[in-house]
């Protein structure tokens, strides 16, 4: 009776220690894997680091997808109204170079955002200056960075008409505007391009365009000055200037106005808005 009973322990002895070594075994290999993925995780990390900090693409990709969706998502708020709450708290009601300055200070130092930019926003200035119109057609408001740019430089009775198709950059704009004190001047075209452009004559009054800046979505560029053309809404003289020719970049359009007769062009090289890659803005003079 002695002998087998002994066996049973001994077998149920074996067993369980096999079962351990095999718990353990898969233990072991469990952590290895997880340990596996832990240093493939950090190597991914470490490579899109560097990555965005050479790759102007990657860099837009982290700051306007990535970052910017768990910001939204964390603060339940978006990075527009981040940037008008930091306006209002922070710029001098009724003085718009107090209003791109904040904007400037916050898309340098908290967040990213799509606006011309201090740097290529001078460039924008002296072509206002220049041909001190009377009036603006503005493609893409956004924030209204740029609109209050150029208002705050045309002349008494001078408008801006400024096109933007999504409703809530709109009413963002429409704030910043406002509180820049250029709102008489500023006048938000809320749709697309290709459907405003054809109204500005009858529906807004325009007769001709003395400048046109284009800076909405790039694939637009080409279309929508063919659309102006079409619609005789510029004169001799009636200046054009494009913002991210080289980044996003608007290679038709650069080919199209480049290889046109009746456009005298000029770049300017600049860099993209609050970073170091390289960019340009593409001024259009037309001929007639
Ligand atoms: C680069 S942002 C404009 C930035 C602005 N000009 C500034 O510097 O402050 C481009 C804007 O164009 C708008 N947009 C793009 N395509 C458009 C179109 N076809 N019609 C109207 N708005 C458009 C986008 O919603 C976006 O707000």
């Amino acid at each position: 009776m002695a002998g087998p009973g002994l066996g049973r322990t001994e077998q149920h002895r074996k067993r369980s220690e096999g079962t351990a070594s095999a718990l353990l075994r898969k233990m072991l290999e469990s952590s290895s894997v997880l340990l596996f993925i832990v240093f493939v995780l950090i190597f991914v990390l470490l490579l899109f680091a560097v990555l965005i900090r050479k790759n102007a693409a990657a860099a837009l990709i982290w700051h306007e997808i990535i970052r910017e969706k768990i910001t939204n998502f964390i603060m339940n708020q978006s990075k527009e109204q981040r940037i008008l709450d930091f306006v209002l708290q922070n710029a001098v009601r009724g003085d718009p170079r107090s209003v791109v300055d904040a904007i400037d200070k916050y898309c340098t130092q908290k967040e990213w955002a799509m606006n011309v930019g201090s740097e290529k926003g001078i460039i924008l200035d002296k072509t206002v200056e220049e041909v001190n119109p009377s009036v603006a057609l503005e493609l893409g408001t956004y924030c209204g960075y740029s609109a209050v740019r150029i208002a705050r430089l045309l002349k008494p009775g001078a408008r801006l008409l400024t096109v933007e198709f999504n409703p809530e950059f709109a009413a963002v704009a429409k704030q910043t505007i406002e509180f820049a004190g250029v709102q008489d001047k500023v006048k938000i075209l809320e749709g697309p391009s290709e459907e405003i452009i054809p109204q500005l004559k009858k529906k807004y009054e325009v007769d001709t365009l003395d400048f046109v800046f284009l800076d909405h979505w790039k694939d637009r560029y080409t279309p929508d000055t063919i659309l102006i053309q079409e619609c005789n809404l510029l004169r001799k003289g009636s200046v054009l200037l494009a913002d991210n020719v080289i980044i996003p970049g608007a290679p038709e359009f650069l080919k199209y106005i480049r290889n046109n007769p009746r456009f005298q062009c000029t770049n300017y090289p600049s860099h993209l808005e609050y970073m170091k890659a390289e960019d340009a803005m593409e001024k259009a003079v037309f001929l007639g």
